[in-house]
């Protein structure tokens, strides 16, 4: 054998080797994971026997029954009513109260706008003494405070914005219990860094005054959650040093991992758990392409909001970077909407001012950032994509937290993945949770409800047409991508070899011109659509480099290249040829406009759903079905009447979801309605 030879044979047997032990790293990884998967779902069938006839389940039944009579019954339903004006307890409520009041430790997993808050409010007020409630947010502690004392419940905050003399009442009350005090919110950087602050509370604990411990948003104790905060991760000494009072942690978002987590971190392994499912069946969640040009995005949401909520319903947008929620703002009320920024690191006054124009008037359209703690927030868009499902599933569920139907909306473009990574990748999973909601959002045919099941290890639930993909049905293909993904792994490799770095746009610029050679070309959003799922699926990498400005993230070979350089691996992927759309029919119209018939089928629709507040207008009617009644209206009486050749055929009636209550009226209708262009009447 030739000494050429055998370096070539010994450099292929070097590739393989490389390539088998990825695989085999790849296999181990799925077999963890199937573990974990397996281990949850375990947990979920020994400790939930599932009902879900009311949408609230399923919850963990405990051996003790807490939704028997207890002594302080009456005294509660009394508070409940005339403090909180609240007239019946949600799911779990009640019980969650009974095992606080009990002296048990608890931790409550419920969704946002669940009503957690009233599960240690209630109990504070009823037990002797002061409760102390920690919460992440100098925001959300404002927002608390507030709706107490507008109550009438002596609450307090001590923050770094409280005042001196405000100190010194708070110290006084939890040093000699002179002072009216129910409930004290504190940030936990209170409990870990002021010695001060825990010898008064030692104090007021000594003479048997500290009533509970409620520790808000507890997901952040644990670094696996989406918004791990170091200081939470302290708390754990309120367990040690007051063990003999309750400790309520709540949170809407923990998955499994999270909650064993938290129990272990907090030292609560003997808590009663109560979890409510996740699901927020008033919550319509949808993902639109977003526009390359920032303002188009920005017409688009303006567009939105005006035609959806013309009476100035209120609602959040989510912005990427503080800089961007001031711009983002401003552009808004150019385009006549009523929009105010808001975030965390805001002057207090200027957030007070925001806060108090939020509760007082209706004109505050559009609130900015996090912590609004409104009620009655109809949508809330996504400007940019969260860092996580988890993440996204809060914040999205700040809207309808009064229960009526309101909208989810992100907008997400495959060049802001690049720009969370870089701020992510060196959080614990950072990157695999990006990676999670970035699937969710290229998702074109999964049900969006179905994906947070799935992530918070539920067993799923119907969605009632309340996501767009379950909802609007637009022409999906399927192709094979895997051409256009060699290309795409030969470029970045070539590139790693000359040592020179590639960021995913500079990747989708050159490949554009190199595609011609294949069977077809991708559109450039295609082309960074491809490329992100490359990455999601490992046969690409995302690499990090520090400037002195920024971290900058480009695009390297992955783990699986091999195995689609070799055939072994065929990348499919969903391409959309009419667009999904809230109001998908004006695009589908044969015409290119709405015709009559189309303006009066969605007027109607829209005056059917008003008659009920709890249905969207496309639960009545989709805009699919709006374009399919009109492909098919007659031309003539006669032709109605006789519709042998033009009525719908059987496959396409069968496309019109079963009838609701509603529907039925509807469809009668639809066959009346005057078909004429002109809408004198
Ligand atoms: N039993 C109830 N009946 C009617 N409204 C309720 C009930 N319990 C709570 N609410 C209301 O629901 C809204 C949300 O409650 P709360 O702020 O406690 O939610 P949460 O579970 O803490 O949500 P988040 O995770 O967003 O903080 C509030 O306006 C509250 O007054
Ligand atoms: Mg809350």
């Amino acid at each position: 054998m030739e000494t050429d030879e055998i370096s070539e044979e010994l450099q292929n047997i070097e590739f393989e080797i490389h390539d088998v032990e990825e695989q085999i790293r790849e296999l181990i990884e799925k077999q963890e994971k199937l573990y974990e998967r397996r281990s949850e779902l375990q947990v979920l069938l020994e400790t939930c026997p599932i009902d879900v006839k009311d949408g609230s389940a399923p919850t963990n039944v405990q051996a003790e029954d807490w939704s028997r009579s207890f002594d302080w019954d009456s005294q509660a339903e009394d508070i409940r009513f005339n403090v909180f004006g609240i007239s019946s307890y949600r799911p779990n409520q009640r019980e969650i109260i009974n095992a606080v009041m009990s002296g048990r430790d608890v931790l409550v997993i419920m969704a946002a706008g669940g009503g957690k808050s009233l599960c240690y409010q209630l109990p504070a007020i009823l037990r002797q003494g002061i409760a102390l409630v920690v919460s992440p947010l100098l925001s959300l502690i404002q927002d608390q405070v507030m709706g107490l004392v507008a109550s009438g419940i002596p609450a307090r905050m001590l923050t770094s914005t409280t005042s001196k003399e405000d100190e010194k009442f708070i110290y006084k009350a939890l040093e000699k219990g002179e002072e009216d005090l129910k409930l004290l919110y504190v940030t936990p950087e209170k409990v870990s860094k002021s010695k001060r602050f825990m010898s008064k509370l030692e104090k007021c604990h000594h003479a048997g005054r500290l009533s509970l411990i409620s520790i808000d948003e507890a997901h952040c104790c644990s670094q696996w959650g989406h918004d791990f905060r170091p200081d939470y991760k302290n708390l754990s000494i309120l367990k040690t040093q007051f063990p003999n009072v309750p400790v309520v942690a709540l949170t809407a978002t923990a998955t499994m991992k999270v909650q064993n987590d938290l129990i272990e971190m907090l030292h609560i392994p003997k808590c009663v758990k109560f979890v409510s499912t996740v699901n927020r069946p008033n919550l319509f969640y949808m993902v639109r392409e977003k526009s390359s040009v920032g303002k188009i995005v920005v017409d688009e949401i303006a567009k939105y909001i005006k035609e959806s909520y013309p009476n100035k319903e209120s609602g959040i947008v989510y912005c990427f970077s503080r800089k961007e929620c001031e711009q983002v703002a401003s552009e808004l009320c150019e385009r006549g909407i009523s929009a105010d920024y808001y975030h965390a690191d805001m002057d207090v006054n200027a957030r007070e001012k925001v806060h108090m124009r939020c509760y007082t008037f209706t004109f505050m359209q559009v609130a900015f950032g996090m912590g609004i703690n409104k009620p009655d927030v109809r949508f809330v868009i996504h400007h940019s994509l969260s860092k996580s499902m988890e993440t996204y599933y809060q914040e999205s569920g700040r809207a309808g937290r009064d229960g009526l139907p309101s909208e989810c909306l992100l907008f997400f473009r495959s060049a802001d993945m690049p720009r969370q990574s870089s701020m992510v990748f060196h959080e614990n999973s950072g990157l695999q949770n990006l990676y999670d909601i970035v699937q969710y959002c290229q998702s074109k045919r999964q049900c969006r409800r179905s994906a947070f099941f799935r992530h918070f290890a539920e067993p799923l639930q119907e969605c009632n047409g309340m996501c767009d993909n379950c909802a609007f049905s637009s022409e999906i293909k399927e192709v094979d991508a895997s051409g256009h993904s060699i290309l795409l792994i030969s470029l970045v490799r070539e590139m790693q070899e000359k040592d020179q770095r590639v960021t995913m746009l500079q990747l989708v610029d050159r490949v554009k011109n190199k595609q011609k050679q294949l069977d077809f070309e991708l559109k450039r959003e295609e082309m960074e659509q491809l490329v992100v799922q490359l990455i999601l699926d490992r046969v690409l990498k995302e690499e990090f480099q520090h400037t002195a400005y920024a971290t900058n993230s480009y695009v390297t070979v992955g783990p699986r290249a091999n195995q689609v350089l070799q055939g072994k691996k065929i990348i499919k992927m969903d391409v959309t040829s009419t667009s999904k759309d809230v109001d998908g029919y004006r695009k589908s119209s044969k015409q290119g406009v709405t015709s009559g018939l189309e303006f009066k089928l969605d007027e109607l629709r829209k005056e059917l759903a008003s008659h009920d507040k709890g249905i969207f207008p496309h639960s009545v009617l989709s805009g699919q079905q709006i374009s399919s009644i009109s492909a098919h209206l007659p031309n003539s009486i006669e032709e109605a009447k006789h519709p042998n050749n033009e009525v719908l055929n059987e496959e396409e009636s069968s496309e019109i979801r079963p009838p609701r209550k509603k529907l039925k009226k509807a469809n009668k209708q639809v066959i009346m309605v005057d078909s004429s262009n002109d809408e004198s009447d």
